[in-house]
């Protein structure tokens, strides 16, 4: 894949696969938060039309597929059913070859494909890079290589379901400086979507001019 930066054109030796992660249950929102409306379209189709940009491939990891026919891309269920995001991972690991995956939920309408950019450069000499944003990383918009899934595999039999016990596993950096990157767009970037005012809040957020928008960062993961 070709990477246009601020600056220069470079060529992306990897190939690289998006996943995305639409297996929970959505119990706070109380209905599939991939399919709430924003700007004209669901969610996951704005999920979907960011991804492509800075993939080379997708996965959607459901368990319920039918559901996502009609958008057009690869879907596969957890093979650890109801295990959390990390089943997710390993089922688009597990579905799709390729050299490094790129990762994000499937309520955050708002990634941003620079702060990929970003990630993926930075994955070149490690195994995972996590970004981190107001205190707390993000593995759910995390970069991955290829090389973990057999040690993912592992952590799944083991019943280990947490992303934290998956850091140990390769070498993992850390990424808190999104240079250049417009503040708005990394506030953004980290927003997504539990409970019916996260919603509201989404769709309030397009509505106000720029200059009055102020992202409230307790509405954030
Ligand atoms: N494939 C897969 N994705 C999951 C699983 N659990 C959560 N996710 C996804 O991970 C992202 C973050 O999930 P959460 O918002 O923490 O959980 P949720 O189940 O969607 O929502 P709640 O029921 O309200 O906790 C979302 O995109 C979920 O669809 C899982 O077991 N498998």
């Amino acid at each position: 894949m070709t990477i246009i930066t601020g600056r220069m054109i470079v060529s992306d030796p990897l190939h690289w696969c998006g996943i995305i992660l639409a297996g929970g249950q959505s119990s706070r929102m109380g209905r599939n938060k991939a399919f709430l409306e924003l700007e004209g379209k669901p969610v996951i189709e704005h999920v979907i039309d960011k991804m492509r940009a800075c993939t080379d491939d997708l996965i959607l990891i459901t368990n319920d597929p039918e559901e996502y026919d009609h958008l057009g891309i690869q879907t596969a269920c957890d093979v650890f059913p109801h295990q959390g995001p990390l089943a997710g991972i390993h089922a688009g690991m597990k579905n799709k070859e390729a050299e490094g995956y790129v990762v994000t939920a499937c309520d955050t309408p708002y990634i941003s494909v620079s702060i990929y950019q970003l990630l993926k450069a930075s994955l070149v000499d490690n195994d995972i890079v996590i970004p981190t944003y107001a205190g707390r990383s993000h593995p759910l918009s995390g970069v991955y290589r290829r090389n973990l899934a057999q040690e993912i595999e592992c952590l799944m039999e083991e019943g280990k379901r947490s992303m934290k016990a998956l850091y140990e596993e390769g070498h993992t950096v850390y990424m808190d400086d999104f240079n250049g990157i417009d503040t708005e767009e990394v506030d953004l970037h980290f927003f997504n979507m539990n409970h019916p005012e996260d919603y509201d809040y989404a769709k309030s957020i397009k509505k106000r001019g720029k200059e009055q928008r102020q992202l409230n960062v307790n509405m954030i993961r």
